[in-house]
């Protein structure tokens, strides 16, 4: 029997691990930024001390994407220092750390999807801050495993999703960016992916990409929202330079995925079925 702690413990992600988790036969231990804080070095040491884990699965992060771009030093200390922090613990104590991180590590520039050899050119402090995180992490720790995703949603916490299930109850017509292309990915899938590797003790160390199959633009993940949960609203397709933010995002950011698929034989749900599954969980539609 395993014991797995989960940092950033009650944010979307570490929650829908939390849901996979309660069929595993292992003991885990999720831990919100109260309980923890992985920019306090001492704290993370005291938490590694106390409970020696086995996994540690780093759910924490400052996920902000725009107001990154004028708070570099608190993403830095999270996104940076945090996970140096539990890298540092994890060698202490012989702990594997699953870490998560992000397409945003890609500037976009490329037309096929990207594999994890791939040059990484981060285009804001988000994923400047997370590349950087993914090297403290594999300079600290050979024990780690680092998987890039992209674009979570869920029931549970904030996200596209959500956002656009509010707004679509309170506006009329919406503008949705069409020319940025990636891949949505159900949390939960990648949540049940992360308690199957602790469930098989994991010692295939190294970085992957896990994101849900197939592409989408912004516009066609939310249409494709509005579509299942039968909400009616117009929406718009807009160019990026019409709907101005304070990050830049990549234009194409879809990740390879043959590198997982390979060594773990894994089945990897395509991103229109999850979405359904996800909607029906929150009673919207059903899975069809
Ligand atoms: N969301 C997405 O679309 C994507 C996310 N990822 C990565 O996946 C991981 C999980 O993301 P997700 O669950 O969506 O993010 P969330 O923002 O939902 O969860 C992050 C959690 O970390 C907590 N946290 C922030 N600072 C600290 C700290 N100093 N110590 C401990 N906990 C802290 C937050 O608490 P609080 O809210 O109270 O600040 C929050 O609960 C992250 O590493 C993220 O970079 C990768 C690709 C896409
Ligand atoms: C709300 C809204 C957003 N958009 C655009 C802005 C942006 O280009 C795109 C996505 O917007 P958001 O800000 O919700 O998503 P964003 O925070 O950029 O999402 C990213 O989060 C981080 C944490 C990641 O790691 C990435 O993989 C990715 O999921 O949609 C519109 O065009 N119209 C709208 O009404």
């Amino acid at each position: 029997m395993s014991k797995i702690i989960v940092t950033g413990g009650r944010g979307q992600l570490a929650t829908c691990i939390k849901d996979e988790s309660r069929q595993s036969e292992n003991i885990f231990i999720f831990l919100g930024k109260e309980d923890l804080d992985i920019t306090d070095q001492k704290a993370v040491q005291k938490v590694f001390d106390e409970l020696r884990p086995d996994f540690c699965v780093n759910c924490a992060a400052y996920t902000a994407v725009d107001k990154a771009e004028s708070e570099p030093v608190q993403a830095k200390r999270i996104n940076v220092d945090g996970a140096k922090h539990l890298a540092q613990s994890c060698y202490r104590h012989g702990t594997t750390l699953i870490h998560i991180s992000t397409d945003f590590v890609f500037d976009g520039t490329k037309n096929t999807p990207y594999n994890e050899q791939d040059v990484t050119n981060p285009l804001g402090v988000y994923g400047q801050t997370k590349l950087e995180g993914e090297k403290a992490i594999a300079d600290n720790l050979e024990a780690h495993v680092i998987l890039r995703t992209s674009w979570l949603y869920a029931q549970h916490g904030q996200n596209f999703m959500k956002t656009m299930l509010r707004l679509g109850k309170e506006k009329g017509i919406l503008q949705i960016v069409d020319d940025q292309y990636g891949t949505p990915t159900y949390a939960r899938d990648l949540a049940r992916f992360i308690v199957r590797l602790i469930n098989e003790n994991t010692d295939k160390y190294g970085s992957y990409h896990y994101s849900n199959k197939g592409v989408a633009t912004w516009y066609e993940f939310a249409s494709a929202i509005f579509e299942y949960s039968q909400t009616q609203v117009a929406v718009m397709a807009i160019k990026s330079n019409e709907y101005p933010t304070a990050a830049q995002r990549p234009r194409y950011s879809v990740l390879a995925k043959r590198k997982v698929q390979d060594a773990f034989g894994i089945e990897i749900p395509e991103w229109k079925d999850s979405l359904k599954e996800c909607l029906s969980k929150l009673g919207i539609t059903q899975n069809k």
